[in-house]
């Protein structure tokens, strides 16, 4: 393999460097145990760093330290906390070769890819510095004439932030940026495999004038249920948002029970990706590569089941073939490849797996279906394409997150919608037609909490991003996303004398 080795070493800009987690101001190892765990490079499997292994005494530390933060950052205007997300944005512009080289190395997705996430990423801080300024209340016209009434909004208190390993830039800002805009203290929680881009992004939060406090980060991996527990247990944490998978959000749900937390969780998906026969066959081929090579098909939004209806389906199957060979497939740092090694084993072995189940239920593959070989240690997948798909294989109800396009055949509308909709989770969903009326009818009926229409990307800071049934609630981004870190307050008042 024709790898351009690039490490940690390339970064330029080495403050973003920590390899400690951040409590009070405070970078920090863990506090009761020198215990600590590897990043490694998903491409080689070459150690990356090692951080400390922080547990839930550290988490309750990080706890009461944006607890005790967030007495003076509630009083802060919004215009001030507005300002200090842009220079935060403006920071990450600064450094976003080197944002995305720590976040190519310990992802694997490509660096064209990293740089439009760090870009993707700055945008909800900008989005929500401009949504800071605008969380009017309303003067409500009472019944009782010797009362009026107003509303106004406050922040709800110390926010847990937990991303996953996807996203390890979006994800942060998405969350942790809506909850500082609103004037909420954070405790950020980064997947233990793709740390380094958060660390990076608590430094040049930091930078920005963000006050000790108001950021924590625990870094963790193997003691991630313990830590998880204590951010859900912690009466003093009040909100927490999770983007993962659906069995963890399932548990998380469970233990902020007791303390009754305001919650937002985005899921897994299984996202329907619909081709009509009227579709333009570039739009579909396009639409449909973005959506499922994106991140190596690692998304929350990834196509994961192509519904391709039966006037067009061999052509589509064979163009759509023919690029997916075209994709040069190698580490995210070497020139000229789209997809990057998946983020972890478990990730090549789950697709194998999807793959097999595919084949014994009457699936052809007719491109890939393998680990890829000559690659070293990585974690590589062949790009593939299976045709003939049913609703008895396991993608049909699981997310492969992986590059496997799976191709179904249908006939009509009324049909592909009920496909589309038999699934226990509803994140995105793609249409690919010419036909408008259809367009708007496909994207009402769809399951779904985001719908694109010739398109094979959801990904915009102001529009809301979020699932229904199992991939979860609460919505990230749009002019909803800061609500979710605020509270609304009613003021009654006598004014009869
Ligand atoms: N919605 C998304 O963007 C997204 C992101 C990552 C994974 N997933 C889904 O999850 C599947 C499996 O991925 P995985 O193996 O990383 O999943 P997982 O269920 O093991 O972990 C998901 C995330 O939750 C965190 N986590 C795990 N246990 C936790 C706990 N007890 N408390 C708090 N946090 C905890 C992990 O750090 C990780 O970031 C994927 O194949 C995909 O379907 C979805
Ligand atoms: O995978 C989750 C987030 C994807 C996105 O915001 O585009």
């Amino acid at each position: 393999m024709a790898n351009q080795k690039k490490t940690l070493d390339d970064v330029k800009n080495k403050k973003l460097l920590k390899h400690k987690g951040l409590i009070n101001g405070e970078w920090v190892d863990c506090s009761s145990s020198k215990s600590t765990f590897d990043v490694v490079d998903p491409a080689t499997l070459d150690k990356l760093a090692t951080l400390p292994e922080m547990d839930k005494h550290d988490t309750a530390k990080a706890v009461d330290a944006a607890h005790e933060a967030f007495k003076t950052w509630k009083k802060t205007t919004a215009r001030q906390r507005a300002r200090m997300l842009r220079k935060w944005s403006d920071l990450c512009h600064e450094n976003v070769d080197d944002l995305a080289l720590i976040m190519t190395l310990e992802n694997g997705k490509t660096l064209a890819e990293a740089k439009g996430e760090v870009v993707y990423g700055a945008s909800f801080l900008e989005w929500f510095a401009t949504q800071a300024e605008m969380t009017h209340g309303q003067v409500v016209p009472p019944a009782n004439p010797n009362q009026r009434i107003v509303t106004f909004k406050q922040a709800i208190g110390v926010a847990a932030c937990l991303a996953p390993w996807n996203f390890p830039i979006a994800m942060i800002t998405r969350k942790c940026g809506a909850a500082l805009a609103a004037g909420c203290t954070t405790v950020w929680k980064p997947a233990g495999e793709t740390p380094l881009s958060a660390i990076a992004q608590a430094v040049l939060a930091e930078e920005a004038g963000f006050p000790k406090g108001s950021i924590n980060l625990i870094t963790s991996l193997t003691t991630v249920a313990e830590v998880g527990e204590e951010l859900c247990k912690n009466p003093k944490v009040h909100k927490l948002s999770f983007t993962g998978s659906t069995r963890v959000g399932k548990l998380l749900m469970q233990q902020c029970s007791s303390t009754l937390k305001k919650l937002s969780l985005e899921l897994g998906g299984n996202s329907p990706f619909i081709v009509f026969n009227d579709a333009k066959m570039g739009t579909a081929i396009e639409a449909a590569i973005l959506a499922k090579f994106r991140n190596s098909g690692q998304t929350c939004v990834t196509a994961n089941r192509v519904f391709v209806q039966s006037g067009i389906y061999d052509e589509f199957a064979k163009q759509l073939t023919e690029k997916i060979k075209t994709l040069k497939v190698g580490a995210g740092t070497e020139e000229g490849v789209f997809v990057g090694p998946l983020t972890h084993d478990r990730a090549v072995e789950k697709a194998l797996a999807h793959i097999e189940d595919a084949k014994q239920h009457g699936g052809q593959v007719v491109y890939g279906g393998k680990a890829m070989e000559g690659m070293g240690k990585g974690y590589f997948l062949q790009p593939t394409v299976i045709t003939g798909m049913n609703t008895k294989m396991l993608t049909t109800r699981e997310e492969t997150f992986a590059p496997v396009v799976g191709l179904y055949k249908f006939e009509t509308e009324e049909e592909v919608i009920e496909l589309a909709n038999d699934c226990d989770v509803g994140l995105g969903g793609f249409v690919i037609t010419e036909n408008m009326a259809r367009s708007w009818r496909v994207a009402e009926a769809l399951e779904v909490g985001m719908v694109g229409v010739n398109l094979g990307m959801l990904s915009a800071c102001e529009s809301p991003f979020g699932g229904v049934k199992g991939s979860g609630f609460g919505r990230e981004g749009g002019t909803q996303g800061l609500d979710e870190y605020l509270v609304t307050k009613a003021m009654l008042i006598n004014v009869a004398n």
